[in-house]
């Protein structure tokens, strides 16, 4: 190891250390280092990945997914002074692909959990921005581990239902919860289906005062739509709950709930499969990335694609001839 390498490793040994102990600037620091482009950061961020895979994993992973509107802040508040209250440490990640093209992020404003915001047993970590959907997921997978590795136990991962990003944060959790709220009649017609598939748990929201029957109606129709769904596990059957962030009812039952549902999955069992298959999935997302830019930067496709690309557009070529001809180049063949 050359003397840059030996001072990188030593700078992620020190960062480990502090983070092991809990201490939350080094946290704040090491999630800024993952999030990092330069390639020296890259490099100590690694190291510090790896030699904190073994403190990583004893959390709750939770996914957290809704439109805007439907009450995420004041839910993901009441629910995180629940947890702290009952003696968890919590982190509040977020995805919010849409933080890139506007530059600001819907989720990132902090004031909008503003008893979270200063519990000493919370921490809250708007979305990286910048980059494709797959860049900012796993700049917050290792935000995610980072977290675990200081300690806290229950990781909130959120995200607003813009594009893929339901997808994403359901490949990174444990259980992933729908956040809803009644609307005015026909409550199936607004949600995908597919993002209806991802719910482990659906969590209507705002069933209070002049909402409450809504939400019981709500309710009823989602358990309908879920019970004709094929089940994603075996073992455990999509629960609709009612809650009200705002009176902060029914937050407890939800929390037995997840309890249930780690319980029945089996920590050790099922849901232990699931994160292996997760991490799996993460390298292969991580390989087509990462290839597909070399692919791109290299100096003899990068002079061939443009004209590929026309011909293809032209139909002097096919596309799998062109694909080829691309690969070649790049693997000089
Ligand atoms: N009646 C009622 N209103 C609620 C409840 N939770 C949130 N609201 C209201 O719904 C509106 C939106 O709530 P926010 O917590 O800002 O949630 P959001 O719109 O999903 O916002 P983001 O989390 O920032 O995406 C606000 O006016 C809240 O006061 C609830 O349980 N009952």
């Amino acid at each position: 190891m050359n003397e840059m390498g030996k001072k990188t490793a030593a700078d992620a040994e020190l960062m480990a250390d502090k983070l092991r102990r809990g201490d939350r600037r080094a946290l704040a620091r090491a999630i800024t280092l993952v999030e990092s482009v330069r390639s020296d950061h890259r490099a100590t961020a690694q190291i510090l990945l790896n030699r904190l895979l073994p403190d990583t994993g004893k959390s709750v992973r939770i996914g957290i997914s809704g439109t805007p509107g439907v009450g995420k802040s004041t839910f993901i508040e009441a629910f995180g002074k629940l947890l702290t209250g009952a003696g968890h440490k919590v982190a509040v990640l977020t995805i919010d692909p849409s933080s890139q093209r506007s530059g600001g992020s819907i989720l990132g404003d902090k004031t909008r959990m503003e008893e979270l915001v200063r519990d000493p047993n919370a921490f809250i970590r708007p979305s990286p921005s910048g980059g494709s959907l797959g860049g900012v997921a796993r700049r917050t997978r290792e935000a995610m581990l980072l977290t675990e590795a200081a300690g806290f136990d229950v990781i909130l991962v959120e995200t607003v239902g813009v594009g893929q990003s339901e997808t994403t944060v359901a490949e990174m959790v444990d259980v992933f919860l729908l956040l809803l709220a009644p609307g005015g009649g026909d409550e199936l017609q607004g949600i995908k289906r597919g993002v209806m598939e991802l719910a482990d748990i659906i969590v209507i929201n705002k069933a209070d005062g002049d909402l409450k029957a809504a939400a019981s109606r709500a309710a009823a129709e989602y358990k309908g739509a879920v019970g004709l769904m094929r089940a994603k596990s075996k073992n455990w059957r999509p629960k609709v709950l009612m809650v009200s962030a705002m009176n902060k009812t029914g937050i407890d039952r939800l929390w037995d709930t997840i309890e249930e549902y780690r319980a029945a999955r089996g920590v050790d069992g099922e849901l232990a499969e699931q994160r292996k298959e997760q991490a799996v999935s993460w390298m292969w997302s991580e390989l087509g990335d990462s290839l597909m830019s070399r692919f791109k930067a290299h100096e003899g496709v990068a002079a061939h694609l443009g004209k590929m690309e026309a011909d293809v557009k032209s139909a002097r070529i096919d596309p799998t001839t062109a694909a080829e001809k691309l690969l070649a180049i790049f693997l000089g063949k």
